[in-house]
């Protein structure tokens, strides 16, 4: 299996190593919270996220890219991670982002993007025919551009976005397994930044608004699930989902501090509590191999920093 090694060497490639801290997903900033389920989903799944009983979760926010530094005034992808501890030590994690899907429909898209993505030190841009020759070999990319094009894409704080699972998953208990994706929808509100707002914005101030948000109000979202209707796509994360479908509100997740050490997580989103399946979406099934070796390798170099 080679995938994993040579995702985690393109993103080196691309955005320099930085040393102890994750290949992706660099810049980000540790939280702790608590869930509460709701009962209403055992219907589907087992999982004691749903058992009513308020689990603590620590979670992260992120910005997409390796980008050690990237400022919060750039137009950039969104990421929420959650681990809840669930009763006995058992795991369950989510990894999600602020798009609505996802850019490519394979492993080896995520990949190509990298490689064809890396800056030119002349330019400072990416080759525009590498560019292009990784759109022409993968051209669903073109759905998820026409998508964000002209939108308000950052938001006025990380508790003012909604973060999507992307992926679709199996819901499992004794009786049934059922498809679903689902939402962190923000009981603040959806707020984002118009270009000439986000312009005027500093390098920190998605952390410093949540920071200033937390101490004022309840900082909270809503676990939206949407149950797959028959001929949805279950493994392509760049097919939305058309049309009228049933959704549960699964549970309500409050912020309670930004006080958290997440640095040791690796934010796997195949670790799943019993009454959740992976489906066999091929761009989340090569997500866990190559976490471990970004992981794996981010450790490594924290033991030989002491
Ligand atoms: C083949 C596709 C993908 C690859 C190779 C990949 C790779 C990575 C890597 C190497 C990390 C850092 C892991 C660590 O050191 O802890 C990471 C973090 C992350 N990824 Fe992915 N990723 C992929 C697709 C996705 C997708 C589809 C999503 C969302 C649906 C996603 C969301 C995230 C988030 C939120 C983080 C940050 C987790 C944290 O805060 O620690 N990734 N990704």
């Amino acid at each position: 299996q080679q995938f994993p090694v040579d995702v985690v060497n393109a993103l080196e490639n691309k955005f320099g190593v930085h040393k102890g801290q994750r290949r992706n997903h660099t810049k980000g900033l540790c939280f702790a919270a608590e869930f509460t389920g709701n009962k209403a989903m055992q219907q589907y799944s087992e999982s004691q996220l749903f058992s009513g009983n308020k689990v603590n979760v620590i979670g992260r926010f992120s910005h997409a890219g390796g980008y050690a530094a990237i400022s919060d005034n750039a137009v950039n992808t969104h990421g929420m991670a959650l681990r809840f501890i669930l009763p006995h030590s058992e795991l369950h994690q989510m990894a999600m982002l602020n798009l609505p899907f996802f850019d490519v429909a394979t492993p080896q898209g995520f990949l190509a993007k990298q490689l064809a993505t890396v800056k030119d030190p002349q330019t400072g841009k990416p080759d525009p025919a590498k560019v292009a020759a990784f759109k022409a070999q993968y051209p669903e990319v073109k759905k998820l551009e026409a998508a964000l094009k002209g939108q308000d894409r950052v938001p006025d704080g990380y508790e003012h976005d909604a973060y999507n699972s992307i992926h679709a998953f199996y819901l499992t208990n004794n009786q049934q397994q059922t498809a679903a994706r689902w939402s962190f929808i923000p009981d603040l509100g959806i707020k984002k930044l118009s270009h000439s707002e986000l312009t005027k914005k500093d390098s920190e101030f998605l952390t410093a608004h949540l920071k200033q948000s937390l101490k004022q109000r309840k900082v909270s979202w809503h676990m939206q699930v949407t149950l797959a209707n028959p001929g949805d796509a279950l493994t392509d994360p760049t097919e939305q989902w058309a049309g009228l479908h049933q959704q549960i509100d699964a549970g309500t997740l409050t912020l309670t501090s930004l006080n958290a050490e997440c640095e040791s997580i690796n934010y796997d989103p195949l670790l799943l509590s019993k009454g959740f399946l992976p489906t066999q979406d091929p761009v989340l099934l090569a997500r866990s191999p190559a976490y471990a070796v970004s992981f794996g390798r981010r450790l490594t170099e924290t033991a030989q920093h002491k």
